[in-house]
Protein backbone atom coordinates (compact mmCIF):
# COMPACT_ATOMS: atom_id res chain seq x y z
CA UNK A 1 0.00 0.00 0.00
CA UNK A 2 1.28 3.33 -0.69
CA UNK A 3 2.72 5.45 2.30
CA UNK A 4 0.17 8.69 3.23
CA UNK A 5 3.17 11.28 2.63
CA UNK A 6 3.84 12.43 -1.13
CA UNK A 7 4.71 9.92 -4.09
CA UNK A 8 6.18 11.43 -6.81
CA UNK A 9 5.14 10.71 -10.54
CA UNK A 10 7.82 11.60 -12.95
CA UNK A 11 5.24 12.17 -16.56
CA UNK A 12 7.64 12.77 -19.90
CA UNK A 13 5.08 11.71 -22.49
CA UNK A 14 3.98 12.65 -26.41
CA UNK A 15 0.87 11.27 -27.63
CA UNK A 16 0.17 12.55 -30.84
CA UNK A 17 -3.25 12.45 -32.36
CA UNK A 18 -4.73 14.23 -36.36
CA UNK A 19 -5.73 17.24 -34.48
CA UNK A 20 -3.84 16.81 -30.70
CA UNK A 21 -1.20 16.43 -29.27
CA UNK A 22 -0.30 15.73 -25.64
CA UNK A 23 3.18 17.07 -24.28
CA UNK A 24 3.58 16.55 -20.69
CA UNK A 25 6.77 17.03 -19.13
CA UNK A 26 6.38 17.33 -15.51
CA UNK A 27 7.38 16.09 -12.40
CA UNK A 28 4.20 15.57 -9.82
CA UNK A 29 3.80 15.45 -6.54
CA UNK A 30 0.89 13.63 -5.09
CA UNK A 31 -0.02 14.75 -1.77
CA UNK A 32 -3.59 13.80 -0.90
CA UNK A 33 -6.10 15.20 -3.88
CA UNK A 34 -4.14 17.06 -6.85
CA UNK A 35 -6.76 18.35 -9.33
CA UNK A 36 -6.02 18.11 -13.35
CA UNK A 37 -7.83 21.11 -14.21
CA UNK A 38 -8.33 23.08 -17.72
CA UNK A 39 -10.78 23.79 -20.20
CA UNK A 40 -12.75 20.88 -22.19
CA UNK A 41 -9.94 19.30 -24.83
CA UNK A 42 -7.14 20.40 -23.21
CA UNK A 43 -6.07 16.53 -22.58
CA UNK A 44 -6.91 16.00 -19.22
CA UNK A 45 -8.60 13.01 -19.73
CA UNK A 46 -6.00 11.45 -21.97
CA UNK A 47 -3.29 12.06 -19.68
CA UNK A 48 -5.26 10.20 -17.21
CA UNK A 49 -5.53 7.63 -19.49
CA UNK A 50 -1.23 7.21 -20.17
CA UNK A 51 -1.35 7.36 -16.23
CA UNK A 52 -3.65 4.54 -15.67
CA UNK A 53 -1.99 2.31 -18.88
CA UNK A 54 -4.91 3.07 -21.10
CA UNK A 55 -3.01 4.54 -24.03
CA UNK A 56 -0.15 2.35 -24.99
CA UNK A 57 0.51 4.99 -27.98
CA UNK A 58 2.10 7.15 -25.40
CA UNK A 59 5.51 7.89 -26.31
CA UNK A 60 8.38 8.46 -23.51
CA UNK A 61 8.46 7.90 -19.65
CA UNK A 62 5.96 7.64 -16.90
CA UNK A 63 7.51 6.48 -13.29
CA UNK A 64 5.46 6.11 -9.84
CA UNK A 65 7.68 6.58 -6.41
CA UNK A 66 9.92 3.78 -7.39
CA UNK A 67 8.29 1.90 -10.16
CA UNK A 68 8.62 2.24 -14.06
CA UNK A 69 5.45 2.11 -15.39
CA UNK A 70 6.38 3.09 -18.61
CA UNK A 71 9.74 3.48 -21.07
CA UNK A 72 9.07 3.73 -24.73
CA UNK A 73 13.14 3.52 -25.30
CA UNK A 74 13.43 0.71 -23.26
CA UNK A 75 10.48 -0.95 -25.00
CA UNK A 76 8.51 -1.28 -20.87
CA UNK A 77 4.96 -1.24 -20.59
CA UNK A 78 3.10 -2.32 -18.10
CA UNK A 79 -0.49 -3.01 -18.69
CA UNK A 80 -3.14 -0.78 -16.93
CA UNK A 81 -4.33 -3.86 -14.96
CA UNK A 82 -0.66 -4.40 -12.89
CA UNK A 83 -0.50 -0.28 -11.93
CA UNK A 84 -2.19 -1.03 -8.81
CA UNK A 85 -4.66 2.35 -9.91
CA UNK A 86 -8.48 2.79 -9.59
CA UNK A 87 -9.86 4.70 -12.26
CA UNK A 88 -12.86 5.96 -11.35
CA UNK A 89 -14.82 7.00 -14.72
CA UNK A 90 -17.18 10.03 -15.36
CA UNK A 91 -20.21 7.94 -15.42
CA UNK A 92 -19.50 5.28 -12.70
CA UNK A 93 -19.61 2.41 -14.83
CA UNK A 94 -20.69 -0.38 -12.48
CA UNK A 95 -21.07 -3.68 -13.26
CA UNK A 96 -24.75 -3.64 -14.33
CA UNK A 97 -25.54 -7.10 -13.62
CA UNK A 98 -24.59 -7.39 -10.47
CA UNK A 99 -26.02 -5.83 -7.22
CA UNK A 100 -24.20 -3.13 -5.10
CA UNK A 101 -22.90 -5.94 -3.14
CA UNK A 102 -21.40 -7.83 -6.17
CA UNK A 103 -19.82 -4.84 -7.24
CA UNK A 104 -17.99 -4.35 -3.95
CA UNK A 105 -16.75 -7.83 -3.61
CA UNK A 106 -15.36 -8.18 -6.67
CA UNK A 107 -12.70 -5.50 -6.42
CA UNK A 108 -12.40 -6.59 -2.50
CA UNK A 109 -11.85 -9.98 -3.94
CA UNK A 110 -8.94 -8.85 -6.35
CA UNK A 111 -7.48 -6.80 -3.53
CA UNK A 112 -7.15 -9.77 -1.42
CA UNK A 113 -5.48 -11.61 -4.36
CA UNK A 114 -3.00 -8.90 -4.83
CA UNK A 115 -2.35 -9.04 -0.67
CA UNK A 116 -4.32 -5.99 -0.21
CA UNK A 117 -6.34 -5.77 3.20
CA UNK A 118 -9.99 -4.32 1.90
CA UNK A 119 -12.13 -3.19 4.78
CA UNK A 120 -15.57 -3.83 3.50
CA UNK A 121 -17.77 -3.00 6.69
CA UNK A 122 -15.40 0.55 6.78
CA UNK A 123 -16.45 1.49 3.18
CA UNK A 124 -19.90 0.91 3.18
CA UNK A 125 -20.54 2.80 5.70
CA UNK A 126 -17.88 6.08 4.74
CA UNK A 127 -19.92 5.91 1.28
CA UNK A 128 -23.57 5.44 2.93
CA UNK A 129 -24.17 2.64 1.20
CA UNK A 130 -25.47 -0.08 3.78
CA UNK A 131 -29.54 0.08 2.49
CA UNK A 132 -28.25 -0.13 -0.96
CA UNK A 133 -26.58 -3.46 -1.18
CA UNK A 134 -29.23 -5.93 -2.05
CA UNK A 135 -30.18 -3.26 -5.13
CA UNK A 136 -28.99 -3.77 -8.99
CA UNK A 137 -26.37 -1.39 -10.05
CA UNK A 138 -28.45 -0.40 -13.22
CA UNK A 139 -31.26 0.72 -10.65
CA UNK A 140 -29.42 3.56 -8.65
CA UNK A 141 -29.57 7.40 -9.01
CA UNK A 142 -27.28 9.19 -10.63
CA UNK A 143 -25.29 9.82 -6.82
CA UNK A 144 -26.05 6.42 -5.69
CA UNK A 145 -24.29 4.94 -8.35
CA UNK A 146 -21.18 7.47 -7.75
CA UNK A 147 -20.75 6.77 -4.24
CA UNK A 148 -20.26 2.63 -4.83
CA UNK A 149 -18.16 3.41 -7.57
CA UNK A 150 -15.89 5.50 -5.10
CA UNK A 151 -16.59 2.61 -2.50
CA UNK A 152 -15.70 -0.12 -5.33
CA UNK A 153 -12.22 2.57 -6.42
CA UNK A 154 -11.46 2.60 -2.12
CA UNK A 155 -11.75 -1.34 -1.67
CA UNK A 156 -9.53 -1.93 -4.46
CA UNK A 157 -6.91 -0.79 -2.49
CA UNK A 158 -4.94 1.13 -5.07
CA UNK A 159 -1.70 3.24 -5.07
CA UNK A 160 -3.06 5.61 -6.74
CA UNK A 161 -6.33 6.82 -7.71
CA UNK A 162 -7.62 8.06 -10.81
CA UNK A 163 -11.37 10.33 -10.74
CA UNK A 164 -12.35 11.54 -14.10
CA UNK A 165 -14.79 14.06 -13.54
CA UNK A 166 -16.81 12.00 -10.70
CA UNK A 167 -19.59 14.73 -10.64
CA UNK A 168 -20.18 15.15 -14.51
CA UNK A 169 -23.57 14.50 -15.09
CA UNK A 170 -25.39 15.42 -11.69
CA UNK A 171 -27.27 17.92 -10.73
CA UNK A 172 -26.92 21.14 -7.85
CA UNK A 173 -28.35 18.93 -5.52
CA UNK A 174 -26.69 15.77 -6.27
CA UNK A 175 -23.21 17.16 -6.61
CA UNK A 176 -23.63 18.95 -3.16
CA UNK A 177 -24.71 15.65 -1.69
CA UNK A 178 -21.36 13.73 -2.78
CA UNK A 179 -19.20 16.17 -2.05
CA UNK A 180 -18.92 15.37 1.39
CA UNK A 181 -17.76 11.87 -0.01
CA UNK A 182 -15.60 13.36 -2.21
CA UNK A 183 -14.18 15.01 0.85
CA UNK A 184 -13.83 11.68 2.74
CA UNK A 185 -11.64 10.13 -0.03
CA UNK A 186 -7.72 10.81 0.94
CA UNK A 187 -8.35 9.07 4.58
CA UNK A 188 -10.34 6.25 3.05
CA UNK A 189 -8.42 5.06 0.10
CA UNK A 190 -4.66 6.30 1.78
CA UNK A 191 -3.55 6.60 -1.39
CA UNK A 192 -2.82 9.87 -3.74
CA UNK A 193 -5.44 10.83 -6.15
CA UNK A 194 -5.50 12.80 -9.15
CA UNK A 195 -9.32 14.60 -9.84
CA UNK A 196 -9.63 15.96 -13.11
CA UNK A 197 -12.50 18.80 -13.44
CA UNK A 198 -12.54 21.75 -15.39
CA UNK A 199 -14.52 23.34 -12.84
CA UNK A 200 -12.50 25.63 -10.10
CA UNK A 201 -15.01 25.49 -7.71
CA UNK A 202 -15.21 21.67 -7.39
CA UNK A 203 -10.94 21.91 -7.42
CA UNK A 204 -11.35 24.74 -4.70
CA UNK A 205 -13.23 22.60 -2.61
CA UNK A 206 -11.53 19.28 -2.81
CA UNK A 207 -8.11 19.47 -3.94
CA UNK A 208 -4.74 20.66 -2.32
CA UNK A 209 -2.77 20.77 -5.26
CA UNK A 210 -3.57 21.46 -8.67
CA UNK A 211 -2.09 20.66 -12.35
CA UNK A 212 -3.07 23.39 -14.82
CA UNK A 213 -3.52 22.19 -18.32
CA UNK A 214 -4.61 23.89 -21.60
CA UNK A 215 -3.87 22.12 -25.27
CA UNK A 216 -2.42 19.25 -24.24
CA UNK A 217 0.27 21.31 -21.96
CA UNK A 218 0.94 21.84 -18.60
CA UNK A 219 0.67 25.29 -17.50
CA UNK A 220 1.37 25.36 -13.87
CA UNK A 221 1.38 22.57 -11.29
CA UNK A 222 1.78 23.43 -7.61
CA UNK A 223 -0.07 23.97 -4.55
CA UNK A 224 -3.42 25.45 -4.96
CA UNK A 225 -2.20 28.53 -3.36
CA UNK A 226 0.65 29.22 -4.63
CA UNK A 227 -0.18 28.24 -8.84
CA UNK A 228 -3.51 30.96 -8.31
CA UNK A 229 -1.53 33.54 -7.18
CA UNK A 230 0.64 33.38 -10.18
CA UNK A 231 -1.83 31.93 -13.33
CA UNK A 232 -5.64 33.78 -13.80
CA UNK A 233 -7.18 30.47 -13.41
CA UNK A 234 -10.80 31.93 -13.43
CA UNK A 235 -10.95 32.13 -17.56
CA UNK A 236 -9.91 28.33 -17.75
CA UNK A 237 -13.30 27.24 -15.48
CA UNK A 238 -16.47 26.02 -16.94
CA UNK A 239 -18.30 26.03 -14.01
CA UNK A 240 -19.35 29.38 -12.68
CA UNK A 241 -17.72 31.64 -15.16
CA UNK A 242 -14.74 33.96 -14.47
CA UNK A 243 -14.12 33.61 -10.52
CA UNK A 244 -11.09 33.39 -7.96
CA UNK A 245 -9.65 31.50 -5.51
CA UNK A 246 -7.63 32.72 -2.61
CA UNK A 247 -6.57 30.97 0.67
CA UNK A 248 -7.41 32.66 3.87
CA UNK A 249 -6.69 32.09 7.77
CA UNK A 250 -9.30 32.58 10.17
CA UNK A 251 -8.18 35.33 13.00
CA UNK A 252 -11.29 35.94 14.96
CA UNK A 253 -14.63 34.28 15.36
CA UNK A 254 -17.57 36.72 16.72
CA UNK A 255 -20.01 35.01 18.14
CA UNK A 256 -22.12 38.12 18.68
CA UNK A 257 -22.54 39.41 15.17
CA UNK A 258 -21.94 35.99 13.88
CA UNK A 259 -18.95 36.98 11.18
CA UNK A 260 -15.35 35.41 10.81
CA UNK A 261 -12.07 37.55 9.98
CA UNK A 262 -10.03 36.19 7.78
CA UNK A 263 -6.59 37.38 6.57
CA UNK A 264 -6.23 37.26 3.10
CA UNK A 265 -2.23 38.50 2.27
CA UNK A 266 -2.73 40.68 4.94
CA UNK A 267 -6.27 42.41 4.39
CA UNK A 268 -9.21 41.62 6.66
CA UNK A 269 -12.47 39.91 4.97
CA UNK A 270 -15.80 38.92 6.97
CA UNK A 271 -18.11 36.39 6.51
CA UNK A 272 -20.84 34.80 8.18
CA UNK A 273 -18.91 32.19 10.62
CA UNK A 274 -19.49 28.78 9.29
CA UNK A 275 -20.56 26.29 11.66
CA UNK A 276 -17.39 24.14 13.11
CA UNK A 277 -14.76 26.48 11.91
CA UNK A 278 -11.86 27.66 14.61
CA UNK A 279 -9.94 30.80 14.56
CA UNK A 280 -6.88 29.34 13.01
CA UNK A 281 -7.98 27.38 10.73
CA UNK A 282 -7.35 27.51 6.63
CA UNK A 283 -10.27 28.24 4.06
CA UNK A 284 -10.43 28.33 0.48
CA UNK A 285 -13.00 31.25 -0.66
CA UNK A 286 -14.57 31.10 -4.25
CA UNK A 287 -14.86 34.81 -5.26
CA UNK A 288 -17.14 35.15 -8.62
CA UNK A 289 -15.93 38.24 -10.71
CA UNK A 290 -19.09 39.31 -11.95
CA UNK A 291 -19.52 40.23 -7.86
CA UNK A 292 -16.63 42.19 -7.36
CA UNK A 293 -17.05 45.71 -8.37
CA UNK A 294 -14.41 48.85 -8.43
CA UNK A 295 -14.28 52.20 -7.11
CA UNK A 296 -11.49 54.62 -7.69
CA UNK A 297 -11.72 56.16 -3.83
CA UNK A 298 -12.90 54.74 -1.11
CA UNK A 299 -16.81 54.54 -0.82
CA UNK A 300 -18.78 56.03 1.71
CA UNK A 301 -20.81 54.10 4.18
CA UNK A 302 -22.50 51.10 2.51
CA UNK A 303 -23.85 47.67 3.43
CA UNK A 304 -20.85 45.45 1.54
CA UNK A 305 -18.96 44.44 4.28
CA UNK A 306 -15.76 43.28 2.38
CA UNK A 307 -14.03 46.41 0.54
CA UNK A 308 -10.04 46.51 0.51
CA UNK A 309 -7.69 49.09 -1.18
CA UNK A 310 -5.73 46.82 -4.35
CA UNK A 311 -4.07 47.53 -7.02
CA UNK A 312 -5.21 47.07 -10.84
CA UNK A 313 -3.03 44.32 -12.80
CA UNK A 314 -3.97 43.21 -16.04
CA UNK A 315 -6.78 44.39 -17.90
CA UNK A 316 -8.07 42.04 -20.46
CA UNK A 317 -10.94 43.64 -22.57
CA UNK A 318 -11.87 43.31 -26.49
CA UNK A 319 -14.01 45.12 -28.87
CA UNK A 320 -16.58 42.27 -29.25
CA UNK A 321 -17.31 41.60 -25.37
CA UNK A 322 -19.87 43.91 -23.26
CA UNK A 323 -17.37 42.90 -20.38
CA UNK A 324 -14.08 43.25 -19.05
CA UNK A 325 -11.65 41.42 -16.86
CA UNK A 326 -9.70 43.03 -14.34
CA UNK A 327 -7.15 41.45 -12.06
CA UNK A 328 -6.90 43.33 -8.49
CA UNK A 329 -3.63 42.27 -6.43
CA UNK A 330 -4.36 42.93 -2.34
CA UNK A 331 -1.26 41.66 -0.46
CA UNK A 332 -0.10 38.64 -2.14
CA UNK A 333 -3.65 37.80 -3.12
CA UNK A 334 -5.58 38.33 -6.86
CA UNK A 335 -8.80 38.54 -7.93
CA UNK A 336 -10.86 39.26 -11.26
CA UNK A 337 -12.84 41.82 -10.96
CA UNK A 338 -15.97 41.68 -14.52
CA UNK A 339 -17.49 44.86 -14.93
CA UNK A 340 -18.46 46.65 -17.97
CA UNK A 341 -16.66 47.77 -20.79
CA UNK A 342 -18.27 51.17 -20.33
CA UNK A 343 -17.25 51.60 -16.59
CA UNK A 344 -13.93 50.49 -17.75
CA UNK A 345 -13.59 53.65 -19.74
CA UNK A 346 -15.76 55.79 -17.54
CA UNK A 347 -13.47 55.02 -14.73
CA UNK A 348 -10.24 55.18 -16.84
CA UNK A 349 -8.65 52.11 -15.07
CA UNK A 350 -4.87 51.68 -15.78
CA UNK A 351 -2.59 48.93 -14.51
CA UNK A 352 -0.88 49.78 -11.56
CA UNK A 353 -3.93 52.32 -10.80
CA UNK A 354 -4.73 51.81 -6.95
CA UNK A 355 -8.28 51.31 -6.44
CA UNK A 356 -10.84 49.39 -4.06
CA UNK A 357 -12.26 45.90 -4.62
CA UNK A 358 -15.83 45.83 -3.37
CA UNK A 359 -16.83 42.02 -2.64
CA UNK A 360 -20.39 42.30 -2.63
CA UNK A 361 -20.22 38.07 -2.34
CA UNK A 362 -17.14 35.78 -0.89
CA UNK A 363 -18.16 32.20 0.18
CA UNK A 364 -16.22 29.40 1.07
CA UNK A 365 -15.00 27.38 -1.51
CA UNK A 366 -17.65 24.23 -2.30
CA UNK A 367 -21.27 25.19 -1.08
CA UNK A 368 -22.50 24.87 -4.19
CA UNK A 369 -25.05 27.67 -3.38
N1 LIG B 1 -9.83 8.37 -29.08
C1 LIG B 1 -9.57 9.57 -29.59
N2 LIG B 1 -9.22 9.71 -30.88
C2 LIG B 1 -8.94 10.92 -31.41
N3 LIG B 1 -9.01 12.07 -30.71
C3 LIG B 1 -9.35 12.00 -29.43
C4 LIG B 1 -9.66 10.76 -28.80
N4 LIG B 1 -9.97 11.00 -27.50
C5 LIG B 1 -9.87 12.34 -27.32
N5 LIG B 1 -9.50 12.93 -28.47
C6 LIG B 1 -9.26 14.37 -28.68
O1 LIG B 1 -8.13 14.72 -27.88
C7 LIG B 1 -8.33 16.02 -27.32
C8 LIG B 1 -8.19 15.96 -25.81
O2 LIG B 1 -9.28 15.23 -25.29
P1 LIG B 1 -9.46 14.93 -23.74
O3 LIG B 1 -10.69 14.10 -23.59
O4 LIG B 1 -8.20 14.39 -23.18
O5 LIG B 1 -9.68 16.40 -23.17
P2 LIG B 1 -10.30 16.82 -21.77
O6 LIG B 1 -9.50 17.98 -21.30
O7 LIG B 1 -10.39 15.67 -20.86
O8 LIG B 1 -11.74 17.30 -22.22
P3 LIG B 1 -13.17 17.18 -21.44
O9 LIG B 1 -13.07 18.10 -20.25
O10 LIG B 1 -14.13 17.68 -22.46
O11 LIG B 1 -13.38 15.76 -21.06
C9 LIG B 1 -9.69 16.50 -27.79
O12 LIG B 1 -9.48 17.33 -28.90
C10 LIG B 1 -10.40 15.23 -28.18
O13 LIG B 1 -11.32 15.50 -29.21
Amino acid sequence: MASVSADRLSLDIALARKTFSLNVRETLVLDGVTAVFGPSGSGKTTLLRAIAGLESGAEGSICFAETVWRDSAEGNFVPAHQRAVAYVFQDARLFSHLDVRGNLDFAAKRARKAGRAPNVDGAVEAFGIQGLQDRRADSLSGGESRRVALARAVLSCPDLMLLDEPLTGLDRAARREILPFLKRLPEQSACPILYVSHDLEEVAALASRIVVMREGQVLANGPIGEVGRSLDLGPLSEGAGPASLIEVQVTRIDTDGGLMALDAGGEVLRLPAAPGTQEGDRLRLFIDARDVAIAVERPGPMSIRNILPAQVGRIVSSDTAADALVDLFFGGEMISAQITRQALSELQLETGQQVFALMKSVRLAGDFR
